[in-house]
């Protein structure tokens, strides 16, 4: 690293998916907590899990087996609820990132509204932040959701790149890198940690590792799928690999 290099990425791994396969034929193979461990072993640097009100993918069970068998940090995703802030401030992971959710969505269609939802948020950020776990809100880059999330004690923010990564070309693109780079110049100012996620792959991560306040990715849909053809660490390897060369 150069001098003038900004500090290296983190790589979380969200091992989601493993359990979505899991839970297709009901059983317990394959084990995202196996996963996690290999991923763990194969260079992450921490690892993701939300735990949907659903339970679509990820378990009660499965975060309480990871908290317990993890070494590296367990960033968990929940929706803003009483009970999903009862589970959290129980199982106390490094760090919790509010996420919005829909029932019927297939996967997380924005960022969450921290400006409307201020009033209902302040309680539940305070509960975790009492009870000494990292709170995260994963946010769209807009000025006034990151301004509201500094407020409201988040220490980071999570921008989503959904819109990023689902651009129909380049020029959209183009225009949604541009809001996620000011997006993240602004929530530094703002004292805020700055993470990135959502729907991130080889070919479009670079530019979003290059951002230099961006000091977490969290990606996993991707990353799970590879591993079919791949391997665990062969993909986490390369993913490394590709940010590292990004930041450079
Ligand atoms: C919050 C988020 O960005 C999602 O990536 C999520 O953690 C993955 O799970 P879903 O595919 O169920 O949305
Ligand atoms: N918060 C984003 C995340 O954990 C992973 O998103 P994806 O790579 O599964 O789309």
């Amino acid at each position: 690293m150069s001098a003038s290099s900004p500090a290296p990425i983190r790589l979380g791994v969200n091992i989601d998916h493993v359990a979505t396969v899991r839970n297709a034929r009901g059983g317990t193979h394959p084990d995202p907590v196996r996963a996690a461990l290999l991923a763990q072993k194969s260079g992450a640097d921490g690892i993701t899990a939300h735990l949907r009100e659903d339970r679509r993918h990820i378990r009660d069970a499965d975060l309480e087996r990871l908290r317990a068998e993890l070494a590296i940090p367990l960033n968990m995703e929940m929706a803003a609820t009483d009970e999903m802030t009862t589970i959290a401030t129980r199982l106390h992971p490094h760090a919790c990132c509010l996420v919005p959710e829909r029932r019927q969505e297939v996967t997380t269609e924005g960022g969450l509204d921290v400006l409307g939802q201020a009033e209902t948020l302040a309680p539940r950020i305070a509960r975790l932040n009492d009870a000494g776990i990292r709170v995260s809100l994963f946010i769209d880059p807009d000025a006034a959701q990151i301004e509201t999330a500094a407020k409201l004690g988040a220490a980071v923010v999570e921008l989503h790149t959904g819109a990023y990564a689902d651009a129909p070309d380049a020029a959209a693109r183009a225009v949604e890198l541009g809001r996620l780079t000011t997006g993240a110049t602004h929530a530094a100012r703002c004292g805020l940690e700055v993470h990135a996620g959502h729907g991130l792959t080889y070919d479009n991560v670079p530019p979003i590792a290059a951002l230099p306040q961006v000091m977490e990715l969290n990606i996993g849909h991707f990353l799970i799928g590879q591993a079919i053809f791949d391997g665990l660490p062969t993909v986490i390897g390369h993913m490394k690999a590709v940010i590292a060369a990004a930041r450079a």
